[in-house]
This record gives C-alpha cells, structure tokens and sequence, in this order.
C-alpha cells in the first residue's frame, strides 16, 4: 500500500506550520526524515497518524484518506518517547497487550523475544524504566505491530550505542518483509545514513527534496588535506561547506571529479571520499548562508 501526502497544508490558528507538502511511500523501504528543530518533522507526522486535520490537501493509504477511518489507521502506528512517564504505572507487559488490542497484525511473541533481546524487565512499571529503557519498550510496540506504516520519530533518544545497534539490525529485517513503509525521524543522521532507502528533507514547514540516499550522496565529494592545496583544488568549484580540523581542511563540493584531478589530488595528497550526509544536510538546512 502506497502512502501518498498531496498538496498538505497546515495551519495553526494565525501561523501557518506546513507549506504545500507532497510525497509518496512504497512499501519495503525506509525512509529517513530529516531537518532541523522546528522544520515541522512531528508536525506532519502527527497528520499521517490523523492527530490533526490538514488544512488543504489529503493524505491517503492504498488510496484510502486516513483522517479517523479506524479501518486506515490500524494500519499506521505513530511511536515516540512520551515527555512525561511519571503517571505510566502499568507493567510492560500491560503495555504490551494494550498495545495489541486493536492492532490485528500485533505479533506479541516477537514482542516478548525482542524485549528479552533488550534486557527489560516486563514485571517493572514502565515509569520505572530508565530513558533509555523506556525507548526501548515504545521501539519494540512498533516493531511488533507489523503496522504497514510505522513511524519511528527520535524514538532512540536515551539508547546506549548497543541497545541502538539492535534497534537498526531490527528495522533492517522489519524492511525485509517487503511490506512495511518505515519512517524514522532522527538527529542522529551519520549513525543511521546507512539504513535510509530515501531520504526527506524538510525545511521550514516545507519539503527540500526527496532522493533515493545513493543519489544524494552521488551528487558530491569531500577534499581533505593542507588548507591551502585545498583550496586550490577547489577554486572555481561548488563548495557547500568547509570544515577544519587542525591543520587540515575539509571542503564539500558539489560535482564530479574528473579522472585528471583525480591525479591531481594523489600528487597534492589531497584525500577525495564520499559524501557523508549528515555534512550535506548541514550545508542544505544552513540558516545563516540563506541570510547572507
Ligand atoms: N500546537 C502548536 N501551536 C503552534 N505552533 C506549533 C504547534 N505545534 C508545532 N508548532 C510549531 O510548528 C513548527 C514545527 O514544529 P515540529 O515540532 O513539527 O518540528 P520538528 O521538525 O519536529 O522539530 P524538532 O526536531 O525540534 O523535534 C515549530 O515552529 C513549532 O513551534
């Protein structure tokens, strides 16, 4: 089932929050949603998961609207960190069954084989988790939903690198179905680029671009080496960011390298890689350089 978002915009009272967004979602695939504080992440997600009414526009599930048709929705499973545990006091294991009641697809074995593999203790309260522990619970709830649609918004948030590694390996085989749609939403973009099929990058209420992750990053290279061998070998070349790092400077430029600068670069010992995303994101979302 394809998640298509067309024409969506929101409005909050007086300001206007998301702008014209239009996308779609195949199944098997994961995408990651990126942009910086405030760009409208959880806002647009929130109206995926019919929270809120759009304004204009409609967002739809196998060609289906989903705003309160419970039909759509079980298929769309929203999971987050809550702000506030303190008043969470069922067990995990509570969590759990109340988490499968209206979700026919819920596979509460894989849910209890994977809360093992997370070291929880399914007799504890779940308020009396630790952050880290707490997100692994909510990861779990949408893992075994086998929802069509999960949405995992910065819901590795108090992880340790660990529990973290098993959270991606999991989503990974998720993905492996071939079924399921999987968004993630994330700060922590150079640890999990590697598990993106696409990315969605969001920018003040509106979509920069959508790409499939080997174009984007096809789309440039990064030089590394003595400053100034740098910059002569960038001169009159798209750079998006320059970085430094003791001596040395690290410029991202937008481009092709050609076989003859390739030699170039060898004979300065200039280092030419790959692009990293989380550097190209940096450069795509720079409020400052939009001002300037
Ligand atoms: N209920 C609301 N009333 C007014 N403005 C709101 C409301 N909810 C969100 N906003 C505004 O909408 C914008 C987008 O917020 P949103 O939480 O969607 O951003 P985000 O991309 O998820 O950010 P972060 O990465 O910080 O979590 C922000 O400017 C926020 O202040």
């Amino acid at each position: 089932m394809t998640l298509k978002i067309e024409g969506v915009d929101l409005d909050i009272k007086k300001d206007t929050i998301l702008t014209n967004i239009n996308f779609e979602l195949a199944p098997g695939k994961i995408y990651g949603l990126l942009g910086r504080n405030g760009a409208g992440k959880t806002t647009l997600l929130s109206l995926i998961a019919s929270y809120r009414k759009v304004t204009a526009g409609s967002i739809t599930l196998g060609g289906k609207k989903v705003y309160e048709q419970d039909e759509v929705m079980q298929h769309i499973n929203f999971l987050y960190n809550p702000k506030d545990t303190s008043t969470e006091n069922d067990k995990v294991t509570e969590y759990i069954e109340s988490g499968s009641i209206f979700r026919d697809d819920f596979d509460k074995e894989y849910a209890y084989r994977l809360l093992e593999k997370f070291d929880i203790d399914t007799e504890k309260a779940y308020s009396a988790l630790s952050q880290g522990q707490q997100a692994a619970v909510t990861a779990t709830l949408g893992l075994a939903s086998l929802s069509k649609v999960t949405i995992f918004d910065e819901v590795t948030n108090g992880m340790d690198a660990p529990t973290r590694e098993l959270f991606y390996s999991e989503v990974l085989e998720a993905k492996g179905s071939g079924e399921r749609i999987i968004i993630l939403s994330t700060h922590i973009i150079s640890e999990m680029e590697h598990l993106f099929d696409e990315i969605i990058m969001m920018h003040e209420g509106q979509i920069m671009l959508q790409e499939p992750t080997y174009e984007l990053l096809e789309k440039g290279y990064t030089v590394a080496g003595k400053a100034e061998r740098v910059r002569a070998f960038t001169k009159n070349k798209h750079v998006i960011n320059v970085k430094f790092l003791g001596a040395l400077q690290i410029d991202t430029v937008l481009g092709k390298v050609t076989p003859e600068e390739m030699e170039i670069a060898e004979d300065d010992h200039l280092d030419i890689s790959p692009l990293k995303l989380q550097e190209m994101f940096i450069s795509l979302t720079d409020k400052k350089k939009e001002e300037a």
